[in-house]
């Protein structure tokens, strides 16, 4: 039976208040409107932003919400005017929109979009400005304009991306973040050329995809910093061809990188979090020219901080959302690189869990030997 323009009752891990475990519910999933699609989520992949969101510590998070952001699905059905997806196509829905007409899409310089952030940062849909989920008629906040925490979810056509039918959900819903975010904070935000030497600051996911991204763009060094000494073996599998360990040094990290480069690195990548990591991830770039890239999220409050000199002498410091990449136009391609088995995904799953595990499944993430855990929504 057909349940397009009928509101889905499904299952959902509810955020209803910060900190608080999430709480599985019967929750009503309204029809898309205009310009909206509504897609039935197979897996998602937790991220460690839905951690900060869920901790209290983002200041755009709203409660009670739908968490989630890193998934794969098929369209259930789509609103008026939706042209570029239907109901069957598989898809990967997108936290950083891009709808290709607005002024930051059209500038060529950025791949942040504004057509529906004002709304998807309060946790609505743009047409009514009213969330699609509810529980007994109260909403639920939306997060990050995907919800994929959800069997169904509700996100606007600008937000979705369509990809191969062959390729496994359960893989490529890593697609929807944490991997393209390394790569992409390599290849486009700092354009690595061949023969870099590269440090990367956090050794998780992010941080693997930013080595995996830095040995394909032909990094001469790759230098990984982590506390956890135990990420460092298979971090090497990932590109990694030295490890330092700042618990084994008295000396500050940057002074220690800058004595062990002939004066720097040509870029850093700080995926942590850590607003004196980011620091160190800046002065311990070469004078004259080295970049450093902030791909971490740091808590609300938190502010960076250096002496000016560092940037007066040549060093540039950078920020990355999604890795500089476009969604809708390059996640299909990413799909692709991936069934060409010209990128890693598989590799970045330590775990599997249904959506019932969901506590459970937070609590391995944030277990030293785990990268991705991925939910099976539908069991
Ligand atoms: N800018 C963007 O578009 C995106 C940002 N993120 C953010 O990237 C960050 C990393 O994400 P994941 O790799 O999933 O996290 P993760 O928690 O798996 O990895 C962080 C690593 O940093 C290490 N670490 C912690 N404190 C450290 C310190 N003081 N010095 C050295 N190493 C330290 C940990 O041992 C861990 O291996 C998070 O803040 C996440 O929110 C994630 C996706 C997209
Ligand atoms: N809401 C937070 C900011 C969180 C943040 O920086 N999000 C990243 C993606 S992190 C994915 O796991 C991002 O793309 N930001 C750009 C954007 O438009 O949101 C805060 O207010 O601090
Ligand atoms: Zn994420
Ligand atoms: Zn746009």
């Amino acid at each position: 039976m057909s349940t397009q323009g009928q509101v889905i009752t499904c299952k959902a891990a509810v955020a209803w208040e910060p900190n608080k475990p999430l709480v599985i519910e019967d929750v009503e999933v309204a029809p898309p409107q205009a310009g909206e699609v509504r897609i039935k989520i197979l897996y998602t992949a937790l991220c460690h932003t839905d951690a900060y969101t869920w901790s209290g510590k983002d200041p755009e998070g709203l409660f009670p919400c739908v968490l989630g952001h890193e998934a794969a699905g098929i369209v259930e059905s789509v609103g008026e005017g939706v042209t570029d997806v239907k109901p069957g196509d598989h898809v990967i829905p997108c936290y950083q929109a891009e709808c290709k007409d607005c002024k930051f899409c059209k500038s060529g310089k950025t791949n942040l979009c504004g057509k529906v952030r004002a709304a998807t940062g309060v946790g609505v849909m743009m047409n009514d400005r009213k969330s699609r989920f509810s529980i007994k008629g109260k909403p639920i906040y939306h997060f990050m304009g995907t919800s994929t925490f959800s069997q169904y979810t509700v996100v606007h056509d600008v937000s979705v991306a369509k990809i191969d039918p062959q390729a496994p959900l359960e893989k490529v819903c890593l697609l929807g973040c944490g991997v393209p975010t390394g790569l992409g904070a390599v290849w486009n935000t700092a354009k690595v050329e061949s023969g870099s030497i590269v440090s990367v600051f956090g050794l998780g996911t992010v941080g693997l995809a930013v080595a995996e991204g830095a040995k394909a763009a032909g990094a001469s060094r790759i230098i990984g910093i982590d506390i956890d000494g135990k990420k460092f073996e298979r971090a090497k599998d990932f590109g990694v061809t030295e490890f330092i360990n700042p618990k084994d040094h008295d000396k500050p990290i940057q002074q220690v990188i800058v004595d062990m480069t002939d004066g720097g690195v040509d870029y850093s990548f700080e995926c942590i979090g850590n607003v004196s990591v980011m620091r160190s991830a800046l002065e311990c770039c070469h004078k004259g020219w080295g970049m450093s890239v902030i791909v971490g999220v740091a808590a609300s409050g938190q502010e960076i901080s250096t002496r000016p000199f560092q940037l007066v002498t040549g060093r540039v410091w950078k920020g990355t959302a999604f890795g500089g990449f476009k969604s809708r136009s390059q996640v299909p391609w990413l799909v692709d690189k991936y069934m060409k088995k010209e990128i890693k995904v598989d590799e970045y799953i330590t775990h599997n869990q249904t959506l019932s595990e969901i506590n459970k499944a937070f609590d391995m993430m944030h277990e030293g030997d785990c990268l991705r855990v991925v939910l099976d929504m539908q069991t």
